[in-house]
């Protein structure tokens, strides 16, 4: 795993890519992401090969059709992804109502955090920047957005509270949050490494005047810090960087956060950009890495054509960068969504209460990202 993105172009690459669509949103938003790397495949003369999978609350549902136990993460979505070279994923959830549902029970910790943890998948990277010429997109005020809001989340995927033992005792619900040193090193280390390559700066965002994780997290980030004599290396309390993040965001350039905080952190900072659909995400594993939006299936648009297939469009970029080091393909691929972008084409997240009438469609997205491609 490397923060650079290295070696010699690949050329005319063969590559199998695991599709795991899931709920709400994420089937329509991927078959747009999927039509848009078909395109990179035949106009840089790659062979890319997309085998679609279950998983989520389409997966419960389908198991159960077919009268097996019903799984959020099938044993067939598994071997899938196993003998994938990377996997793209979408989102799963049902509406936050219903999460009581046995569909839709524990859908996200079966599934997502069954993937996390079944490939190890220990360093999310989630980027986060307005764009000078998207500016607009944003809705903090131009003073506040100034020049160069650029900045990278760095967050651990695989440990902290949401993988620790959660329980219930009569009145008493315990969640446990435990990290370790090895636990922490890791996104750290791609932390300072990235920082390297940017603005050679690292946030550590924690929650250290309470937290005994937190003080650990600090211990490592200094230790690591020994060798990155070149980076600048700061702290800030969780309650604050959110808002930071909205008040002062060129203040960042490379986060370095739990898993808890990484997701509540992401989600503010998606306001730079302009949405969640603008937010794509890496998460990166010893050997097999996963590909997903920051965003969730997004219940209240679901079904719609409406979503914006941006992030998920971003997320298979940064497929192409990470996990077959085609830089020149990614780079293409993010150029073409920023030409959509700057054209006015529009989905509904990105426009006002009042401009919505004139919102585009996902798929008239995902169209005009290949046309862009081939422009
Ligand atoms: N990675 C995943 O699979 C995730 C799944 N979830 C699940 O998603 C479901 C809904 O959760 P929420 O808290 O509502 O979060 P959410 O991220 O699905 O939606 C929050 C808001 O952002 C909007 N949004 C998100 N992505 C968008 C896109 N691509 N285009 C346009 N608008 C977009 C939604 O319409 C909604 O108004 C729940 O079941 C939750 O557990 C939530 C976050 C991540
Ligand atoms: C199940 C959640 C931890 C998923 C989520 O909100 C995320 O990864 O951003
Ligand atoms: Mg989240």
């Amino acid at each position: 795993m490397s923060a650079g993105y290295g070696g010699a172009a690949p050329t005319g690459v063969s590559k199998n890519i695991a599709v795991l669509a899931g709920d709400g949103i994420g089937p329509e938003v991927m078959v747009e992401t999927v039509k848009v790397l078909k395109k990179v495949g035949e106009l840089y003369g790659h062979n890319f090969t997309f085998k679609d999978y279950k998983v989520g609350g389409a997966a419960w549902a389908a198991t159960e059709a077919a009268g097996e136990t019903p799984s959020h993460l099938p044993a067939a979505t598994l071997a899938g992804c196993e003998a994938s070279d990377a996997i793209l994923f979408g989102s799963v959830g049902g509406p936050v109502d219903q999460q009581h549902e046995p569909q839709w029970k524990d859908c996200e910790k079966n599934a997502l955090l069954g993937l996390r943890k079944r490939f190890k998948l220990a360093v999310n990277l989630r980027p986060s920047k307005v764009y000078p010429f998207l500016s607009h997109l944003c809705p903090l005020k131009p003073s506040i957005i100034g020049t160069g809001v650029d900045m990278v989340i760095i967050r651990e995927l695989v440990g902290g509270i949401y993988f620790g033992e959660h329980k219930r005792e009569g009145d008493k619900a315990f969640d446990v949050m435990e990290y370790t040193v090895e636990g922490i090193r890791k996104p750290m280390t791609f932390a300072f490494e990235a920082a390297r390559l940017r603005r050679k700066k690292v946030t550590v965002v924690d929650k250290a005047n309470v937290l005994e994780c937190s003080r650990l997290w600090r211990e490592v980030a200094r230790e690591v810090h020994k060798g990155y004599p070149d980076v600048e290396l700061d702290f800030m309390y969780i309650d604050n960087a959110c808002m930071q993040v909205i008040q002062k965001p060129s203040f960042f350039d490379v986060v370095a956060t739990g898993n808890m905080f990484g997701d509540i952190l992401s989600d503010a900072a998606s306001v730079l950009p302009g949405s969640l659909g603008l937010m794509p995400s890496a998460s990166l594993g010893d050997g097999l890495h996963m590909y997903e939006p920051s965003g969730g299936s997004a219940p209240d648009i679901a079904g719609k054509n409406a979503a914006n297939p941006i992030a998920q469009i971003l997320s298979g970029a940064m497929m192409l960068r990470y996990s077959f080091q085609l830089e020149k393909e990614a780079s293409a691929v993010e150029a073409a969504c920023e030409t959509v972008l700057r054209s006015g084409k529009l989905t509904g997240d990105l426009l006002e209460e009042s401009e919505r009438k004139n919102a585009v469609s996902t798929s008239d997205i995902g169209e005009a990202v290949v046309k862009a491609l081939t422009a």
